[in-house]
């Protein structure tokens, strides 16, 4: 990392997949003390055995729970905010605790990392805030509107700088379904695809680290940044995982679009991407930093007018051996593939 971490540094959902990718990570910097704020103390306990390093420190607490949110805060020097309700169908069940975790809580930990004269906060927030129809899009879309309310209102006198990245699925997280495919194939069953023409970005856990890293190293008050993931169809995911362990034409069963799912992803909105600054492989959209009173405003127009927004149904569209290739760098497919007898290298 550019920053040295002189201060402690705070991972909200730290024992979440994300959170644990970056507290690895951060380990091998000369951090000296991380701080993870979660929920499950089964899952820190694990995490404690298996890290076996004095440098990370626990915090069970809530980020609805402002007073453990502000405990955990105290002298932190860095916030990575990764705490979140993200499985869409519990969301769309309960919208009222995405609400509690994913706008209150975000607004809990802005706020005590400006009283506790915190320098940077990072949020994440996904694809599914992007021209949101569910539950759980919704409620991220609303924690960006409160980085960026803070950053437009409080950044001239708080010295607290609050930015946003946005990603994708990655690929083999918990519940997601690239394991749910592996499963079925082990089980020999048909692969249930929703909908075969859906896309959907492809991400990979160490490129969503490298993104809230890169946003951490550059960001000026309410960033946001994206970076430019490849996508591919559902259908062509299931073929590339069935073909990786030997069946090249496997059963697809469809099973239709489930609650609150689109048809296509938006990493970038057109107003957005019409104001992104293409930085290669991320985009930077800056903070619309107006204030209320628009009259002292002029209007310049748009020179370049921009009449799409970044989907992955326009972004890089892979093709079997493409969605292979990156499949293959997954350890834990490599490790289902050697169990079914199938060797990663003779595929590579
Ligand atoms: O049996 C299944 C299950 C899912 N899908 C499709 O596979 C794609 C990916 O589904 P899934 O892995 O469940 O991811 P999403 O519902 O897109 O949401 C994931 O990605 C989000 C980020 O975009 C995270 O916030 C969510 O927690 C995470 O579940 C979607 O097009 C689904 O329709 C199938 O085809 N068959």
């Amino acid at each position: 990392m550019k920053h040295t971490h002189a201060g402690p540094v705070l991972v909200t959902g730290g024992t979440g997949s994300f959170g644990s990718t970056m507290v690895s990570r951060l380990l091998k910097t000369d951090v000296g003390e991380i701080r993870i704020l979660s929920r499950d103390e089964a899952k820190q306990d694990a995490m404690r055995r298996q890290l076996a390093d004095g440098r990370v420190k626990f915090h069970v607490g809530d980020v609805r729970d402002t007073r453990s949110v502000e405990d955990a805060m105290d002298g932190v020097q860095h916030v990575f905010h990764a705490a979140a309700l993200k499985q869409v169908p519990s969301c769309e069940f309960f919208p009222q605790q995405a609400v509690l975790t994913n706008v209150t809580g975000s607004d809990n930990v802005i706020r005590a990392a400006e009283r506790a004269g915190v320098a940077s906060v990072v949020c994440l927030s996904t694809d599914k805030a992007v021209y949101p129809i569910n539950a759980m899009g919704i409620s991220k879309a609303m924690m960006e509107k409160v980085a960026q309310a803070h950053a437009r209102n409080r950044s001239a006198t708080s010295g607290t700088t609050v930015s946003i990245t946005r990603y994708g699925n990655v690929m083999y997280s918990r519940g997601s379904v690239i394991p749910l495919f592996v499963q079925q194939i082990r089980d020999g069953q048909p692969l249930t695809v929703t909908d075969p023409t859906m896309t959907r970005f492809l991400m990979s856990l160490e490129e969503s680290v490298d993104l809230v890293q890169y946003a951490f190293d550059r960001a000026t008050p309410g960033d946001l940044f994206v970076y430019k993931a490849p996508a591919c169809t559902v259908e062509l995911l299931a073929r590339a995982v069935a073909s990786l362990f030997g069946d090249n034409d496997p059963e697809v069963r469809i099973i239709g679009t489930r609650h609150g799912e689109k048809l296509y992803e938006s990493l970038l909105s057109r107003e957005e991407l019409q104001k992104a600054d293409d930085q290669g492989a991320y985009f930077r959209v800056p903070l619309d930093a107006r204030s209320l009173e628009y009259e002292l405003y002029f209007d310049e127009g748009e020179s370049e007018v921009v009449d799409h927004d970044y989907t992955s149904h326009n972004t890089v569209q892979l093709d079997l051996d493409g969605v292979k290739r990156l499949l293959l760098n997954l350890e834990p497919i490599r490790r289902e593939m050697r169990a079914a007898g199938c060797d990663p290298e003779s595929q590579a």
